[in-house]
């Protein structure tokens, strides 16, 4: 309770919204609850400009809600600019739901997820994040047409991760065609942190293009394995940050880069899937440019997934889902110029297209 924490004579100082550091006029915050189901779930709508707020619904345990609040103020805001980047007709969405995957998500639960999701007409439209699988979003899909990501065989494009880590694989060739003047990645030492769904997929472009590829994960079964179906090395120090390597490739959660870390990186390149990588954008971003690390931004290079699930929408098939995953290789060389000759931080480089976007797309509604 709040109570608990704060007399409510000092609650006007917490400004736990509208004012909080992470808050970036999102449109709208959905808090939703289902005491039968144990549901506790907050949608965040960042940006409709473009178009309906699409992004995939988190399950994690965080420590606190704030923590939840935060993660998804962040995530939902970095799909407004993904969806921008990637040319698609979609604003920025996603929702977190507190608790345990693997021991508190049921049937019952993400059925009553859908029907808050349902209950925002598609301004919303959920898919997969962490924690959630395409059987999930099937059982959401029973209770609103609200949700891409289901199963091909119910109409669906299926699971997304595959083309996400294709997409982080071409940014990744491009950011080291920029740093070494050669996208092949043959005998690079590449750090995977992470080997989830799309992790695991990156590994396999990795092992097939003969790069030195290191796995870590908290999951151990995991990691064995992974190890023993591409023969990769499990990392087994205790600080990875400090490692001397050519690519870090962040697939786990975001934030990795941040105050303890940044000082430490030993790599040339950053390219990978997790969402919301640099802790503080500008201030993170300006010490990997001063050190000359090269940062492929996240939200340009792990959209492919989210071209995935556009086709849902648009009914577009795989060639052109391909095409269009592939182009975040041409992207990404752009972006890295652009920020070069306009010395600034590659992420802002590539947050000034998305914003660009945006601001035209709102003239012209305007009109
Ligand atoms: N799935 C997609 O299509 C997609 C699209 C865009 C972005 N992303 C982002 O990519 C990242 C990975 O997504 P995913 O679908 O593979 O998730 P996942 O849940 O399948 O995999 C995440 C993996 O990270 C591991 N992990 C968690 N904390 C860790 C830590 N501290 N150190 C090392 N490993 C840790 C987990 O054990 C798990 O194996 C997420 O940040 C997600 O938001 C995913």
């Amino acid at each position: 309770m709040v109570s608990d924490i704060i007399s409510a004579k000092d609650l006007h100082k917490v400004n736990p919204v509208f004012g909080q550091l992470s808050f970036d006029n999102h449109e709208q915050v959905v808090f939703c609850n289902d005491k039968d189901t144990g549901l506790k779930a907050i949608i965040g709508i960042h940006n409709t400009v473009l178009g309906p707020a699409l992004g995939g619904t988190r399950m994690w345990q965080y420590a606190n809600e704030w923590e939840a609040l935060n993660d998804v103020l962040r995530l939902s805001r970095g799909m407004t600019y993904k969806s921008a980047i990637t040319g698609l007709n979609l604003g920025g969405g996603k929702a977190v739901i507190i608790g345990d995957a693997k021991t508190q998500k049921t049937p019952e639960l993400m059925k009553k997820f859908g029907e808050f999701v349902h209950s925002l007409s598609g301004r919303y439209i959920t898919a997969e994040d962490v924690g959630m699988e395409t059987a999930d979003m099937d059982l959401v899909r029973e209770v609103t047409p609200y949700v891409t990501g289901i199963s091909e065989s119910k109409g669906g494009a299926g699971n997304p991760s595959p083309i996400t880590a294709y997409g982080v694989f071409m940014g990744m060739k491009a950011a080291a065609k920029y740093k070494f003047g050669s996208d092949i990645l043959e005998d690079k030492t590449i750090f995977v942190q992470g080997i989830g769904h799309v992790g695991e997929s990156l590994v396999e472009h990795l092992v097939d293009e003969g790069a030195n590829v290191f796995i870590a994960d908290i999951n151990q079964e995991r990691l064995e394995e992974v190890r023993s179906k591409y023969g990769v090395t499990i990392y087994g120090g205790s600080d990875i940050y400090s490692e001397s390597m050519d690519i870090y490739a962040p697939c786990a959660l975001g934030a990795t880069i941040n105050d303890d870390t940044i000082n430490k990186l030993q790599a040339k390149v950053i390219a990978g899937a997790a969402n919301n990588q640099l802790a503080t954008e500008e201030k993170h971003g300006k010490i990997l440019q001063e050190k000359g690390i090269v940062y492929a931004p996240d939200f340009l290079i792990n959209a492919g997934g989210i071209i995935n699930v556009y086709a849902e929408l648009e009914g577009y098939d795989k060639k052109e889902i391909m095409r269009k995953t592939e182009n975040i290789y041409n992207t990404t060389l752009e972006i890295l110029d652009s920020a070069e000759k306009n010395n600034i931080t590659t992420n802002h480089a590539a947050l000034n297209i998305a914003q660009n976007r945006i601001e035209e797309r709102k003239k012209e509604n305007s009109n």
